[in-house]
């Protein structure tokens, strides 16, 4: 085979300026690049009962009769042949007997009646065999795929933050592809081989030293495919680091954000220049491709004809000497034949099953992986609503992490208020909301729902009662009305509740605006879609948490995108709905909306310093908060003795948030 492996291809000037060199993949997705390069043609030979039985598994979960018929039709093939040859022989044996012709065709009848029905039959069994795999091949693709993300899903957050563990969900997702193609090429090695057997076996009960011969001439022929399939895969591998690098550099050219400098900074020219470029050295491994596999070609088609010729010699001697009938000979050449062009598919299939099992190891051991790692169903019921969530000396460090993100942290976030979280970036406000919302586990301390630790509660029942708005809120690719149902997914979908919740959340003049409404997609690209702005995109996260319906909404930073005006409703709306009984926990940066939280912690490094409502953290000379909110204050160019914002004046006034204000619980610990 080609000495040049891919990876000595020479790279183009273009990607060694844009990219530093080729352009491949991180590891999780390189772990199999290039195997078939270094696994001998026998090892893979060794290995191939193994990679049918893995696809021959998923098949028979999903439909054994359909797998059965499939086998069923492969085998019936194969015997076809072999009855095939059979009779071809005994048409030879009566037609190239002594005696008139007529007589000769009369007795060759019954035989060639045979090769015809043989020839019917093993067409009906082709077509079920196809009917078999059509209908298998989707079905183990979509069981194999789905039983994969149905795992990844339900894995804990904390097993994803381990890279190894990422690494192998990766590279499972690429074997969900290769179930298909490995079914359909299983099917074909399994034909190829079922036919090679036959022929030998035929031709070993004519004359044995015909299956040395069939050996002789398939021989250069099993060569030639075997050098040129691996150079192939490797040629693939280098069209494939290029073709990537070339997609990468293409797409920019037509993508919206990169339009501006394209055209004013004339990057443009110089980015189709680099794909010129990199389209030659494409052009330029394809002739060397085809030039290679046209050498090989010739070669084990020269050898092919000289063990042909040899084999024809011996034929001819056992002929001349009388020791093989013309028949049989007739029925060698017929068999040597089929069967030579048969082990070409043979090989192909075999290094190309090869490629796609290691890609469908990877799926079984990912989707086990996800499976041991998965967040654990059941556990003691949860009762209530979020009556009080206690956090006690609560530790907690992420996965892989040199420092904790949260200390010994003691709280309590009481049921219908708002209770804020505030502090520096990296502080710990966002992991102690993940930590409330059951997504990680503390390291040590306990941290309980109405009572109930997590660890042992029911987590399907903790997240049944928790609506995330998250700073990194996904943006779903679909409708406007899907982006809001999907936050409650296991209820049917409900028009009024989410019209109610787009309205709570300012949202229904975004959506009034879109082309069609609710059925605007919030995805460019495809018709009915259309690009909407970050605060829009705010405001529809928002109306999805609040149409989840939950007794803790943590929302976290969640007017970074709105405007003045609609930033100061958003804040109101969250106060509305604690005073209806939802708890709410918010994040923020925005200390002029903490104001009017009936309780405010402070976090500092992982640390709590400080806890109280805003006029008494505000009371603490050189707290945190305080200082936090005058340099807040400063920029604005107000005084620090100012009213935090309205609403806080306004919650001074109502006797109802006054209280709130006043609880017992906010006792100032500033540090
Ligand atoms: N997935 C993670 N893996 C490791 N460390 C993390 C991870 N997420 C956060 N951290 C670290 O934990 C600490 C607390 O982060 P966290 O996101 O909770 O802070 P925050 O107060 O919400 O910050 P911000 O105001 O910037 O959103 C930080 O030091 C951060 O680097």
């Amino acid at each position: 085979m080609g000495r040049r492996a891919a990876h000595d291809i020479p790279v183009s000037a273009s990607e060694l300026l844009l990219f530093g060199g080729p352009l491949r993949f991180e590891r999780p997705y390189v772990t199999h690049e290039r195997p078939l390069l270094r696994m001998t043609f026998w090892a893979m030979a060794r290995r191939f009962p193994a990679m049918v039985a893995t696809v021959g598994r998923a098949a028979w979960r999903e439909d054994p009769a359909a797998l059965l018929a499939l086998l069923g039709a492969e085998l019936g093939q194969g015997l076809a042949r072999a009855f095939g040859l059979v009779a071809t022989n005994r048409a030879l044996v009566a037609l190239f007997s002594a005696g008139p012709t007529p007589e000769r065709l009369g007795h060759a009848l019954p035989a060639l009646l045979g090769v015809t029905s043989v020839a019917a039959v093993s067409a009906l069994l082709s077509c079920v065999s196809v009917a078999a795999a059509g209908q298998l091949e989707p079905k183990v693709e979509r069981a194999c795929t789905a039983r994969f993300y149905r795992a990844a899903v339900r894995v804990e957050l904390a097993a994803l933050e381990d890279k190894e563990f990422h690494r192998l969900l990766d590279a499972g997702r690429f074997g969900t592809d290769s179930v298909r193609m490995m079914l359909s090429s299983s099917v074909t090695v399994v034909n190829a081989l079922i036919g090679l057997l036959a022929a030998a076996g035929v031709l070993l009960l004519l004359h044995p030293a015909l299956v040395g011969m069939l050996l002789l001439i398939a021989a250069p022929k099993g060569w030639g495919a075997v050098v040129s399939a691996r150079r192939q895969y490797a040629s693939r591998h280098a069209w494939i680091e290029h073709r990537r690098a070339i997609s990468v550099i293409t797409s920019t050219l037509t993508a919206q954000d990169c339009a501006a400098e394209i055209r004013v900074h004339g990057a443009g020219r110089m980015l189709v220049d680099a794909y010129d470029d990199m389209s030659r050295s494409m052009e330029r491994e394809s002739s060397r491709l085809a030039r290679a596999q046209a050498a090989t070609q010739s070669a084990s088609s020269a050898l092919s004809g000289l063990a042909a010729v040899a084999a024809y010699g011996v034929l001819w001697l056992l002929l001349a000497s009388g020791g093989m009938p013309l028949a049989v000979a007739g029925t060698a050449v017929i068999a040597v034949r089929g069967a030579s062009a048969g082990l070409t598919s043979l090989v192909t299939q075999v290094n190309r099953l090869y490629e796609e099992a290691m890609y469908l190891s990877d799926l079984e051991e990912a989707c086990g992986a996800a499976e041991r790692q998965a967040i654990p169903t059941g556990g003691t019921p949860l009762a209530g609503g979020a009556e009080e969530i206690r956090l006690d000396h609560v530790t907690f460090a992420y996965p892989d992490a040199s420092a904790v993100a949260l200390h010994d942290v003691t709280l309590v976030i009481p049921s219908g208020k708002v209770v804020a979280l505030v502090g520096a970036n990296g502080s710990g406000k966002t992991t102690l909301s993940k930590l409330v919302a059951g997504l990680y586990l503390p390291t040590s301390g306990r941290l309980s729902w109405n009572g109930v630790d997590v660890r042992d509660g029911d987590r399907d029942q903790l997240f049944d009662r928790v609506a995330v708005l998250s700073q990194d809120f996904p943006r779903w690719p679909m409708t406007a009305r899907a982006n809001i149902h999907i936050g409650r997914p296991g209820q049917p979908l409900d028009q009024t509740r989410i019209d109610r919740a787009a309205a709570e959340a300012d949202a229904t003049d975004v959506v009034t605006s879109l082309p069609y409404t609710w059925d605007s997609l919030v995805l460019k690209g495809f018709e009915r879609g259309t690009q909407i702005s970050g605060g829009q995109w705010q405001r529809l996260g928002s109306a999805r948490a609040r149409y989840r319906r939950a007794p803790l909404l943590i929302v976290d930073e969640p007017t970074s995108a709105l405007d003045p005006k609609a930033e100061a409703e958003a804040f109101r709306s969250l106060r509305s709905l604690a005073d209806d009984g939802t708890t709410v926990l918010l994040i923020t940066h925005r200390l002029a909306a903490t104001a009017t939280a009936d309780l405010i912690y402070v976090l500092d490094r992982g640390r709590l310093v400080g806890k109280g409502t805003h006029q008494e953290l505000m009371a603490v000379e050189g707290g945190l908060y305080r200082s936090m909110y005058e340099l807040q204050a400063a920029q604005y160019g107000v005084g620090t003795a100012l009213s935090p914002c309205p609403e806080a004046a306004e919650a001074r006034t109502t006797p109802d948030r006054a209280r709130r204000n006043g609880s017992s619980h906010a006792q100032p610990v500033q540090t």
